[in-house]
């Protein structure tokens, strides 16, 4: 597992801005896509390409397309939805699949509820959504969900993990390196309700109000 925290001032002020719980829901959507785009930039580094000829108005030359089989990204329903447009605005050939996933908020344990993707992953790169990896059961499940149907690597992109979730992971996958988590943040624990502190609270309220 890799772990890439982005560090970046710009990156800095708009979490910043997302943290405050003065910040309101529309503020908040647009300040999440932004961020994502910033991540995205990164977790993109290693993107399959491929060599494709063409002329310019002065040459021919060989230059690059984004490989098939296509990128595919899986936004985590429902705090993750507020990241697609944000990473598909980089990545516009990108296919996407969708998994619901909701965590019971006195077990913390992560349930799927939902799940629209591609049966066979073989050789695919896949890029996961998910604002918040906390104690890192739902991306744990997600990430061994994508691994079982034969995706060839994981990119992770969270805009705040805990250190508690993070050694989930590490424990999980190893030193397997095909799965990565890029995130903006790595903020300092969880409470004893399993929230990020500092975080930011619940990113799906945030996003969408409170269900
Ligand atoms: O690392 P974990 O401890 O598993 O917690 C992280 C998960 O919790 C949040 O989703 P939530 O269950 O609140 O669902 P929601 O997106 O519908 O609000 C968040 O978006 C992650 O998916
Ligand atoms: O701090 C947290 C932890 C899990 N899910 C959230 O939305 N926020
Ligand atoms: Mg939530």
């Amino acid at each position: 597992m890799r772990l890439h925290i982005a560090d970046h001032p710009l990156i800095s002020h708009k979490l910043t801005v997302l943290r405050d719980r003065t910040t309101d829901s529309p503020t908040f959507r647009r300040l999440a896509d932004e961020l994502v785009t910033l991540l995205a930039y990164e977790a993109t580094r290693e993107v399959h390409v491929e060599p494709r000829e063409i002329t310019t108005p002065v040459t021919e030359m060989t230059g690059v397309r984004i490989a098939d089989p296509r990128p595919l990204v899986v936004p985590i329903l429902r705090a993750g939805l507020g990241m697609l447009e944000g990473m598909t605005r980089l990545v516009p050939t990108a296919e996407v699949g969708f998994l619901g996933m909701v965590r019971d908020e006195e077990t913390l344990t992560a349930t799927t509820y939902a799940e629209r993707l591609p049966d066979d992953l073989s050789g695919r790169q896949i890029f996961v959504l998910d604002p918040m990896l906390a104690t890192g059961g739902t991306l744990a499940a997600a990430i061994r969900f994508l691994l079982d149907r034969g995706a060839r690597d994981v990119v992770a992109i969270c805009l705040l993990t805990a250190p508690e979730g993070v050694r989930l992971i590490e424990t999980t996958f190893g030193q397997s390196a095909n799965v990565t988590i890029v995130t903006a943040a790595l903020d300092e624990r969880l409470n004893e309700k399993g929230y990020i502190v500092p975080g930011l609270g619940d990113a799906g309220d945030r996003l969408y109000g409170v269900v």
